[in-house]
């Protein structure tokens, strides 16, 4: 029997996750304010079910990559022609996520624009990693218990994984998902996300992140989480709700919202942890140009997205190096989650990010994403950066 669970997002008006001190008081006036609210998010909103799916998705999915994370050895680091490390839980979460949003939504048709396929793992020299992905997905599932189904077989986990062929585009429904983004980061042991989107007529209509790894706590300021720190966040949008975060491990969910900082003074900014996936240059000329004093925070994924829609910070800025092709799974999530959250998008042009084109973000040079108030002035930063470096060439 399948066991659907019902989850419920109340509306929290006005409350906002801001510091340390402050989350458990908001997680008790939450828990205060939902008992007495008559009118939910979930009664007025359209996306309730696929909402439901993709936290219960990515969440699962979460748990498979914290076992792998804790577990990881070397053998399970597998070279791809990119050269980027694969490991067994970026294919676990990938199968696991299309199983679980293919029984959630049963009646309707499925398309997924996924990272990974299953070339590599066809090859004959694989067959032992395929079956351990294998069982890590039944294992994952039987322990989660929510559903009766007979242990999936490799053929089985090599089609799920192929589900994921989607091209998406401008019409129709489409998930889009990265099964572990900042797969250097999860190797590391550090920040990853499993990111779950839909796309409805090429715009991003719901988006989930799972962050097994960032504090529930504000990351503001901290140089390094302590070792007791309560980890493992999960942050969730729709369009037109808002977003919202919660405990991986389960807790009343909390309204956040990017911070109100006008004074780039205050400001600080997030950018990739990987050296080689950004122009640092570019973004120090950047900062410096807006008077940003803060050293620049760096971590892996789209974990950035999530903790800028909380105001861990104040502004992300994503500048790869020349001829890189930004994929919609490495944003999508993000973006809905950040812009609920009252934030701005933009590439460094000021357009705004265009997930109907397929598989690719058509994008001028960067991807920039703040609040409103601070994206005037951070555009003319880019733009005078941008032009300074290039007559400097
Ligand atoms: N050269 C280059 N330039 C820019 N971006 C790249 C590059 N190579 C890879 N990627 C993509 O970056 C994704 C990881 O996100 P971040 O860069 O934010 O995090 S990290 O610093 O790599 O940890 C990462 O996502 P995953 O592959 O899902 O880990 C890549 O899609
Ligand atoms: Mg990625
Ligand atoms: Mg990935
Ligand atoms: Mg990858």
């Amino acid at each position: 029997m399948l066991i659907r669970r019902l989850v419920t997002v109340r509306s929290v008006e006005h409350s906002s996750y801001c510091s340390v001190a402050s989350f458990s008081t908001y997680l008790s006036v939450c828990r205060r304010r939902s008992s007495c609210c008559s009118s939910s998010v979930s009664c007025t909103m359209s996306y309730h079910k696929e909402l439901a799916a993709a936290k219960k998705a990515a969440s699962v999915a979460a748990r498979l990559c914290q076992k792998v994370q804790t577990e990881l050895l070397k053998s399970d680091v597998q070279s791809k022609s990119d050269k980027s490390p694969v490991t067994v839980a970026d294919y676990g979460s990938q199968a696991l996520v299309s199983i679980i949003l293919q029984k959630e939504l049963s009646s309707e048709s499925f398309s997924l624009v996924a990272e990974e396929d299953s070339g590599d793992l066809r090859k004959d020299d694989a067959k032992e990693i395929l079956e351990r992905i294998t069982k890590l997905v039944n294992d994952t599932l039987s322990s989660d218990g929510s559903y009766d189904f007979s242990p999936f077989s490799t053929e089985n986990i090599l089609a799920s994984i192929d589900s994921g062929k989607s091209d998406g585009g401008p019409h129709g429904r489409h998930w889009v998902l990265d099964p572990i983004d900042g797969t250097k980061g999860f190797v590391r042991g550090d920040q990853y996300a499993i990111a779950l989107a839909l796309l409805e007529e090429g715009k991003v209509v719901l988006g989930v992140l799972a962050c097994p790894n960032l504090p529930l706590e504000s990351i503001a300021g901290v140089a390094k989480t302590s070792s007791d720190a309560r980890v493992g966040c999960l942050f969730f949008a729709k369009v037109g709700s808002g977003t919202y975060m919660e405990s991986l491990g389960g807790s009343d969910p909390v309204k956040v919202h990017v911070t109100e900082v006008e004074n780039p003074e205050e400001a600080s900014f997030f950018e990739s942890f990987e050296a080689a996936h950004s122009q640092r240059d570019l973004s120090s000329l950047i900062a410096e140009k807006l008077g940003v004093k803060a050293p620049p925070v760096r971590i892996d994924s789209q974990a950035k997205y999530g903790a800028l829609s909380r105001g861990d910070g104040a502004i992300y800025l994503r500048f790869p190096h020349k001829g890189y092709r930004e994929k919609i799974w490495d944003h999508a999530a993000g973006y809905i989650v950040v812009t609920e959250a009252g934030g701005v998008a933009s590439d460094a042009s000021g357009n705004p990010l265009d997930f109907s084109k397929g598989k690719y973000l058509d994008l001028d040079t960067g991807i920039i994403v703040t609040n409103g108030k601070l994206m005037p002035l951070l555009l003319k930063a880019v733009q005078d950066s941008i032009n300074e470096k290039t007559s400097t060439l």
